[in-house]
């Protein structure tokens, strides 16, 4: 006699679904606080991975959040990615990354969250109004470092997990993690890991980040992101800096040609001045038009979140369409200047600006280097400087748009239903994931942005936060959206499992 000891999924039926939700969410609402906790926790670690000092710290967050997911019950690698050599010439170790599993059921689907746990660069000084490594809360917002990106979500994820081991309720997908901790930084050496653990990734049926945020209050999914090609131009005089009584007037000041470069770039219109930079810019087609007439967008509301009364454009559409569909360019900074309060009278003798074009389809980023790089060496010319300036591309970041008409949005999008009783907007992104393309391309599986923060977070600003609210109805979101993936999975007449 042969005895199947494989359990078969079986779908619940409707009565049994809405009991499972109430229980799932009377879980989330009375652990609220110590989900609270747990980010207070994560944000007290400040894994930036811009700065090269706090590299430990960075690997400490890593090692916590594996913890975490180990907790869950989860098998969990953490993977050495090598180190990396900074602009200066210093090597420094890369963060582990994690790769995880939670479930491993033939009948039931396959879900792979993406996230990071490094931050952007913080201080106090920067103008935050309370500590940025102490999770602080005010009238019902959570301020901190890495609060809505992407800290908060990740641990939404986690705890949407826990609620249903805690309920020891059956969790009805299988799981897998990816967590990185240098997504801030452009996420290099994880394209190259994707590719030698692309075996984990052949029985992943949806890919899903949340690490964007809403564009307004109303619940989103993200389809599309805008890439990112990240430059660094040096221009270096001689080699130590100057008096400027006793050298100024006499020489070729590196300052001076940097800032003429830099002015050049864009003018005051956002027009960016690089010539050929708008070739290959996907035309805009009717359907795509429609869009942006659909979707609800309060301008007003925009400008008043991100506290700049005047925009470059005065439409709704048109300040979508800059921010989804063009590229953009936004000089970041100068390394090397003079940034300190005060007056130092100085020649800086080496400095480096950088900025950043964001990227959008079709532009190529070979096409885009080829063209900065000839740009800056007219505009440099025409200075006629002994100077040596040297351009690099340090971040080569592409775009994505997915397919929408994969069932994991319907899903996606029922579990918002649950939660808010409303329909989610469907929206494109300015900002850039780096790996998003590459899961789709690499991996050939459906991917999914589900952003639970919202439009007013002040991702890489200061008091960037998430609401309670959003961090807390995102769990349930989480929790929801297993239970739905689970039904693209089940034949729901008669209990006998499907797998796509
Ligand atoms: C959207 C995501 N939370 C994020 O902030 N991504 C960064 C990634 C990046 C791009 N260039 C360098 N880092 C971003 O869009 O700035
Ligand atoms: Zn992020
Ligand atoms: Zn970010």
């Amino acid at each position: 006699m042969i005895i199947c000891t494989q359990l078969i999924m079986i779908p619940l039926g409707a009565e049994a679904e809405e009991k499972q939700v109430k229980d799932l969410f009377s879980y989330i609402n009375t652990h609220q606080d110590e989900f609270v906790q747990n980010l207070k926790d994560w944000l007290a670690v400040p894994s930036d991975s811009s700065d090269p000092e706090l590299r430990e710290e960075l690997t400490r967050m890593i090692n916590i959040a594996a913890d975490r997911i180990k907790s869950l019950g989860a098998r969990v690698e953490v993977i050495d990615m090598g180190s990396e050599k900074l602009h200066n010439g210093q090597i420094i170790p890369f963060p582990p990354a994690i790769l995880a599993e939670l479930g491993k059921d033939p009948t039931k689907g396959t879900v792979c969250f993406y996230g990071h746990v490094d931050v952007q660069p913080a201080k106090k000084e920067d103008g935050w109004s309370t500590d940025p490594y102490t999770l602080t809360e005010i009238n019902g917002n959570l301020y901190g470092r890495g609060a809505t990106d992407n800290k908060g979500p990740v641990l939404a994820w986690i705890h949407a997990v826990e609620t249903y081991k805690a309920l020891k309720k059956d969790i009805p997908v299988n799981l897998k993690f990816i967590i990185e901790g240098v997504e801030e930084t452009g996420s290099p050496g994880l394209e190259d890991l994707i590719e030698k653990h692309i075996h984990f990734f052949s029985d992943v049926d949806y890919i899903v980040i949340s690490d964007n945020v809403r564009l307004s209050k109303k619940p989103a999914l993200t389809y599309g992101t805008r890439g990112n090609a990240y430059f660094f131009v040096e221009v270096e005089g001689g080699k130590k800096d100057l008096h400027s009584g006793t050298f100024g007037g006499i020489l070729h000041e590196p300052m001076r040609d940097l800032v003429y470069i830099l002015a050049n770039l864009v003018d005051s219109s956002g027009q960016i001045l690089i010539p050929g930079m708008y070739d290959d810019v996907a035309p805009l087609t009717k359907e795509e038009q429609k869009l942006y007439d659909d979707i609800e967008f309060d301008l007003e509301e925009h400008k008043n979140s991100s506290c700049v009364d005047t925009y470059l454009y005065n439409t709704s559409d048109e300040v979508l369409k800059h921010l989804w569909r063009y590229p953009s360019l936004s000089i970041h900074g100068i390394e090397g200047a003079f940034s300190d309060t005060g007056s130092k009278t100085v020649i800086p003798s080496k400095v480096t600006g950088k900025f950043s074009i964001r990227q959008v389809p079709n532009m190529k980023i070979p096409v885009v280097e080829k063209q900065v790089e000839k740009y800056i060496e007219d505009v440099f010319a025409r200075l006629h400087s002994p100077n040596k300036v040297t351009v690099s591309l340090k971040i080569g970041a592409v775009p994505w748009l997915a397919n929408i008409d994969d069932p994991q949005y319907t899903a996606a999008k029922n579990a918002i239903t649950k939660v808010f009783d409303i329909t989610p907007d469907m929206i494109r992104d300015g900002s850039t994931i780096p790996l998003a393309k590459t899961f789709q391309d690499l991996t050939k599986k459906s991917v999914l942005m589900l952003p639970i923060g919202g439009a007013d977070d002040g991702e890489h600003s200061q008091n960037e936060k998430i609401s309670r609210f959003n961090y807390i109805e995102g769990t349930k979101v989480f929790a929801c959206f297993f239970q739905e993936l689970s039904k693209l999975h089940g034949d729901p007449i008669n209990g006998m499992p499907l797998k796509n």
